[in-house]
């Protein structure tokens, strides 16, 4: 049996006081957006931008695309209305796919943000997402994606936020940015040992489209499932980025169709024109061959 792949190549924001881009959001060719209540949104816009999220999840119209609300963190005054207003969304059939919870520290506050949804009555379809973006976050990245292991913290995809890590840190945001290849790839180990997926983080300079390319490419090199984005623009690039080309397809199909022959059941390596593979490679690429087909399933 295969197992449901959901591709999340591109994760496109949008702060939950703009009703313009929450409406186009319904039709850019994006496989998740995240409305934001947190940093997009004034402190005094909050409890409005909330209601008119409640608003724009109920008329729904977002079709195959993933619908995330990022909430105000734990430790503010919005966060408890921020994650009730999402729950009773949720049970009435019109809540997000997942909450997505910022500058999380530790694999505690997950547990937490767990048993709220379930004293609300959260349906589990609800799932959360979580953010690493200060230098604990990074450190506690494996404490924090291992607590997608346990099922009462519903918590499926990490994301990176680059923007709170160079504030934090000091680090400086370069192009090829060598100042924070290590953190990025240590949460990607982390994710993957949790068992999570994992988001890189944004491009600010959205009109640097050739910029945000090379960065797109080096999320993908470095195992990113996908990339959060802040603008439309970035979503035809970002998605190429991280959808498998058709000929690394082409040759995946073939090395499963090799290794599936009954002359090569016994066999655990082959060699073809010269280069070694190993089931490992057929297991990677049934894999790519899965997201491959789930991008091309898409309306
Ligand atoms: C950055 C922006 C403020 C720029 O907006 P704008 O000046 O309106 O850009 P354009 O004129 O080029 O827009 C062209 C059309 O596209 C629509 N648009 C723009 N942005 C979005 C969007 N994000 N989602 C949907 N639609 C969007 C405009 O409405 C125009 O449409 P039309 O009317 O048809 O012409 C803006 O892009 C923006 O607000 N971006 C998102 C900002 C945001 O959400 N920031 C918070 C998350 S990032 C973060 O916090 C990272 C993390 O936490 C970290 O620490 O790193
Ligand atoms: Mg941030």
């Amino acid at each position: 049996m295969t197992a449901f792949v959901r591709p999340r190549r591109s994760a496109l924001y949008m702060p939950g006081s703009n009703a313009r881009a929450m409406e186009k959001a319904r039709t850019l060719p994006v496989d998740a957006i995240i409305i934001d209540l947190e940093d997009a949104v004034a402190p005094d816009a909050k409890p409005q931008a909330r209601d008119e999220v409640a608003a724009t999840l109920a008329q729904g119209g977002f079709g195959p695309r993933e619908v995330v609300v990022r909430v105000n963190g734990p430790e503010t005054p919005w966060f408890e209305e921020d994650l009730a207003c999402m729950a009773r969304a949720s049970a009435a059939g019109a809540g997000p796919d997942a909450v997505l919870i910022p500058k999380v520290g530790d694999a505690e506050t997950l547990r937490l943000v767990g048993r709220r949804l379930e004293a609300l009555g959260t349906p589990a379809a609800l799932g959360v997402w979580a953010m690493i973006e200060t230098p604990i976050a990074v450190l506690r990245a494996l404490d924090i994606a291992l607590a997608a292991r346990d099922p009462l913290t519903r918590l499926r995809v990490l994301v990176l936020g680059t923007n709170d890590l160079a504030k934090e840190t000091g680090a400086r945001i370069l192009p090829g940015r060598a100042p924070m290849q290590a953190w990025l790839s240590h949460c990607v180990l982390a994710a993957r040992a949790g068992g999570a997926e994992v988001l890189d983080g944004v491009w600010n300079d959205f009109r640097d489209v050739a910029g945000f390319a090379s960065e797109c490419v080096q999320a993908a090199d470095l195992g990113f499932d996908g990339k959060t984005l802040i603008h439309p623009g970035q979503i035809e690039p970002c998605n190429a980025a991280f959808t498998p080309p058709c000929e690394e397809i082409t040759a995946a199909r073939g090395l499963i169709e090799l290794f599936d022959r009954p002359e090569n059941a016994a066999k655990g390596v082959l060699q073809i024109e010269g280069r070694m593979y190993e089931r490992m490679h057929a297991d990677i690429a049934r894999k790519r061959v899965a997201l491959a087909d789930a991008i091309a399933a898409r309306p």
